[in-house]
């Protein structure tokens, strides 16, 4: 469970030779009865873990694919108790570990200890908390300990090098490294400097740094993985997933099965 889970998840893949990959999803976009599906068709495809995102009405980092992927989700009646009833029941039908993607509002209104619980008995691995700055985070992290849930940091291009020194020695799961300064979305150029800000990562972090925000094509996966361990696919995947295009899903996929390709 927790952070062993997705430790091994990472070592496995790195053995392998391969870069890890981890497609984001939204939960109940399609059904919340499309769920267990969706999950069992990631691991299938070779996701090394999978973001599941839990809709919310004011979602200030998402771009307009995740947000209108989250309406979706919402006019389909899904809440995090709803998502995490399901995952319960569900939880035998999947071996691949699961970080739940939720702003800090739903938890509170849950009960910060009763979330913890409730994601634990989910199957729950770890969690990302896109609107909950390193200065706040004391305010669940003993709960999130207690019951085996690591919380996944954001590492921002804008970061200064303090902050990044202490934020990659936080952060537990893996480091995601957030590619642009903006909301999430396909994007056809990166930074200048991404690459650079990528390695000065890798060097400090212990756990595995993922990239994520744009990367959209086998192309970028391939570009960016030689520069850290592995990249998180949001809104290409949502779209993908929202057309049912499994095909090209599988073939983004393949692009960080290094092992594979060569
Ligand atoms: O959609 P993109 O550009 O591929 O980016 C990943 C992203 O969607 C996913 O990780 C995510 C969705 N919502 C977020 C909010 C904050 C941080 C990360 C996220």
């Amino acid at each position: 469970m927790g952070k062993e889970k997705l430790n091994a998840a990472f070592l496995k893949v790195k053995e392998r030779g391969d870069k890890a990959f981890v497609p984001y999803i939204m939960a109940g976009d399609g059904g919340l009865d499309a769920l267990e599906e969706q999950l069992v068709f990631l691991e299938d495809a070779g996701a090394t873990v999978v973001e599941l995102g839990i809709a919310f009405s004011d979602p200030v980092a998402d771009g307009p694919t995740i947000q209108e992927a989250g309406l979706r989700a919402l006019a389909n009646g899904v809440s995090l108790r709803a998502v995490l009833e399901k995952l319960k029941q569900t939880k035998s039908s999947r071996h691949i570990p699961i970080v739940l993607m939720t702003y800090v509002n739903p938890i509170y209104a849950y009960g910060v200890a009763d979330f913890a619980k409730a994601c634990e008995d989910a199957g729950v691995d770890g969690l990302i908390i896109p609107d909950m700055p390193l200065e706040e985070e004391g305010l669940v992290t003993r709960e999130l300990k207690d019951h085996d849930i690591a919380l996944i940091r954001l590492a921002a291009l804008t970061s200064t090098d303090d902050r990044i020194t202490e934020i990659a020695n936080r952060t537990e799961g893996f480091l995601y490294a957030v590619t642009v300064t903006g909301t999430t979305g396909a994007r056809s150029t990166f930074h200048d400097r991404l690459n650079e800000y990528l390695d000065r990562l890798s060097k400090q972090c212990e756990v595995p740094v993922l990239a994520g925000f744009g990367v959209s094509t086998p192309e970028h996966v391939k570009n960016l993985t030689t520069h850290c361990d592995g990249v998180v696919v949001g809104s290409r995947i949502v779209d993908l997933l929202h057309k049912g295009d499994h095909d090209t899903i599988r073939e983004l996929i393949g692009a960080a099965q290094i092992s594979k390709v060569n």
